[in-house]
């Protein structure tokens, strides 16, 4: 995508990809779905096709995007391409604004759920990869607040956002494992979780959360 050639921000849904999602079949399903969103959605819109070239490329895409004023940035792919493409909407711990000029309403986040385990569709009843389900979705157009978690790490000085779960520890060590074993499918995560326990530990973990502090000896912490 060429993101300074966008012409008509406020019609533009940018669809982010993720060719490598679901061990390559992301590229393959969103390649047969296009036709059928073109012409569903094409008449109305400009659709920018935007394919990711490898780890945190989906952030820059989505943040040139909303500043561009695009009127939906769709992530395409599994819960990590969500992740990055949510974390396009902000920048130095606030939402990114679209350029001057441009005062419509915002940019909204979509999902096309592509990926191995795509957690977020789940929480929300989508059946993954059900290609029509989701065309029909994205063409409603059908838009709800939804609300963002900001994660602050002392190490860290980039804040990092997110939708439906963050977890600490031991379930975060488990799907860290199970990444790398995505070539088996939803099996990565059984990998995951028992190659995660057998090196497990509880560590002094000390969470803020909000104004709260939770802390002590702790297995994992999920918040959700
Ligand atoms: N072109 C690329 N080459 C290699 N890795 C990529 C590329 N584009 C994105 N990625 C990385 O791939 C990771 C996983 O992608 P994604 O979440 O879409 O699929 P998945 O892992 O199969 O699904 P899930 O996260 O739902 O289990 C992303 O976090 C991203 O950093």
């Amino acid at each position: 995508m060429a993101p300074d050639a966008i012409a008509n921000p406020q019609r533009d849904y940018v669809f982010v990809v993720n060719p490598t999602g679901a061990n390559g079949r992301t590229e393959q399903q969103w390649k047969k779905m296009l036709p059928e969103l073109k012409l569903r959605l094409g008449k109305d819109c400009n659709i920018c096709e935007a394919l990711t070239t490898g780890p945190t490329h989906a952030v820059e895409i989505a943040r040139e995007a909303v500043r561009n004023g695009a009127a939906a940035v769709v992530a395409v792919g599994g819960d990590g391409t969500l992740h990055e493409v949510l974390n396009g909407f902000f920048e130095d711990g606030m939402p990114v604004q679209s350029r001057e000029g441009y005062s419509g309403p915002r940019t909204a986040l979509g999902l096309i759920p592509m990926g191995t385990g795509s957690d977020l569709a789940r929480c929300f009843g989508w059946k993954s990869n059900d290609k029509l389900e989701a065309i029909h979705r994205i063409v409603k157009d059908r838009r709800r607040r939804i609300d963002v978690g900001r994660v602050q790490l002392p190490d860290d000085k980039v804040d990092r956002y997110f939708l439906n779960v963050a977890s600490l520890h031991l379930s975060a060590k488990a799907g860290h494992i199970a990444s790398m074993y995505k070539r088996f499918g939803n099996l990565c995560y059984v990998i995951g979780a028992l190659k995660a326990f057998r090196s497990h530990e509880n560590r002094d973990l000390r969470t803020r959360l909000f104004l709260h502090s939770i802390g002590g000896a702790s297995g994992m912490v999920i918040i959700r």
